[in-house]
C-alpha cells in the first residue's frame, strides 16, 4: 500500500486566528477517510492546502509524492469544494466536457468521459440541462461526477452533503459508498463533515479536527482488549428506569444515550461473553422494544473514548 497523502506538522494562521496547528497524518491507498470537526475546526483550510489553493505557514505536505498544486497531480487529484457551483449559462454536459478538455482529453474523448461520469451518478438524462433546472441534490451529484472525470487516485470531498435534506444526503452517501466499492483500492477518498454519524458506515479512518488540532482515535480500530461495544437502537428514547436496569447487568462498563433512540454500551467480554444475549433478555423481560443491535464501536465511541 502506498502513501497518498503525507502531512507533517502543518500550521496555518489567518491573522491572530490559528486555523491549523501542527497537523500530521497520512492516508494510504484505498483509504476512505473521514475528516470530522465542528464548524470552524479547520477542515476547509486543510482541504484548501491539500488542493494547493492555500499555502501552509509551516510544515510539509506531499500528495502522491508531489507538492500541492504541482502540475504532476493534474488528473490524479480531484476535489469537490464545499460551495462548488456550475456556470448558469452552460449545460452540465458542456461544463463536464470542458473539465475533461482541461485534463488534456480530445473533444470526442471528453464527451465520452462526460457520458461515463454522468451515468455513474445517474444523471445521463440531465446532460443538456443547466444547473438551474436541477434540484440541489442533483447539482451535488453533478459536482461529484466532475470529481470522477479521468482516473483520479485521490478524491477530496468537502462537505458533500452540506445543505441537503436527510433523504438526499443519504443518496449522496450511498453514491460515494457505491463508487468506493466499485473502484476498490484504485481510488482513495477524504470526505469532510461536521457530523460524525454521517460518515460512520463509509470510512475506515477518522481524522478528528477541533480548533485546528487533529486527534485520531487509537488506530481507528476497535480495541482488541476485553472491552467490547454495542449500539442499541430502541423503539423509543431510553428512560431512567431502563438505564438503571442496564446498569445492573453483569459485565457492563458504560451505558449512555447516543443519537436519537440509540444507547451506546460497552462491556467486559472476558467477564460476560454472552452480554448481548443478557441485554436482549433483559429488554424483553421488562417490555422494552428495540429495532437493532450493532456490535463494534460507533465513530462517536471511537472519537470520545480516545479523548
Ligand atoms: N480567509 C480567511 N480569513 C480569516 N479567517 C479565516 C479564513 N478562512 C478560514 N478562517 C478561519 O479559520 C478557522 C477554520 O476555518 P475553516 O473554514 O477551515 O473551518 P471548517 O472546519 O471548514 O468550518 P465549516 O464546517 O464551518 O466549513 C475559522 O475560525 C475561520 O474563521
Amino acid at each position: 500500500m502506498s502513501t497518498l497523502i503525507h502531512c507533517d506538522n502543518l500550521s496555518k494562521r489567518f491573522g491572530s486566528k490559528t486555523a491549523l496547528a501542527n497537523v500530521s497524518f497520512s492516508l494510504q491507498q484505498g483509504d476512505v477517510a473521514a475528516l470530522i470537526g465542528p464548524n470552524g475546526a479547520g477542515k476547509t483550510t486543510l482541504f484548501s492546502i491539500l488542493c494547493g489553493y492555500l499555502r501552509a505557514d509551516s510544515g510539509s505536505v506531499s500528495l502522491l509524492g508531489h507538492k500541492p498544486g504541482s502540475s504532476a497531480l493534474c488528473g490524479l487529484l480531484a476535489a469537490l469544494p464545499q460551495d462548488a457551483q456550475f456556470d448558469p449559462a452552460f449545460s452540465i454536459g458542456e461544463q463536464l466536457d470542458f473539465y475533461g478538455r482541461l485534463q488534456g482529453l480530445s473533444h470526442k474523448a471528453a464527451k465520452l468521459e462526460t457520458d461515463r461520469v454522468l451515468a455513474l451518478v445517474e444523471l445521463s438524462a440531465q446532460r443538456k440541462h443547466k444547473a438551474a433546472a436541477l434540484s440541489h441534490g442533483m447539482r451535488k451529484r453533478a459536482a461529484i461526477a466532475q470529481a470522477f472525470i479521468g482516473s483520479p487516485r485521490l478524491v477530496l470531498l468537502d462537505e458533500p452533503t452540506a445543505g441537503l435534506d436527510p433523504a438526499h444526503a443519504l443518496q449522496i452517501r450511498q453514491l460515494i459508498s457505491q463508487l468506493s466499492s466499485q473502484l476498490g483500492s484504485q481510488v482513495s477518498f477524504m470526505i469532510s463533515s461536521h457530523n460524525i454519524f454521517e460518515l460512520e458506515q463509509l470510512c475506515n479512518k477518522v481524522l478528528y479536527l477541533q480548533q485546528g488540532q487533529l486527534s485520531s482515535p487509537a488506530d481507528n480500530k476497535d480495541s482488541d482488549g476485553a472491552e467490547q461495544y454495542l449500539t442499541l437502537l430502541l423503539e423509543q428514547q431510553a428512560d431512567q428506569p431502563l438505564l438503571a436496569l442496564l446498569q445492573q447487568l453483569p459485565g457492563l462498563i458504560s451505558v449512555r444515550p447516543g443519537q436519537k433512540n440509540q444507547l451506546l454500551l460497552s462491556y467486559n467480554s472476558d467477564q460476560q461473553p454472552q452480554f448481548d444475549l443478557e441485554l436482549l433478555q433483559c429488554l424483553a423481560a421488562h417490555g422494552y422494544r428495540y429495532r437493532n443491535l450493532i456490535k463494534g464501536q460507533t465513530l462517536e465511541q471511537k472519537l470520545f473514548s480516545a479523548s
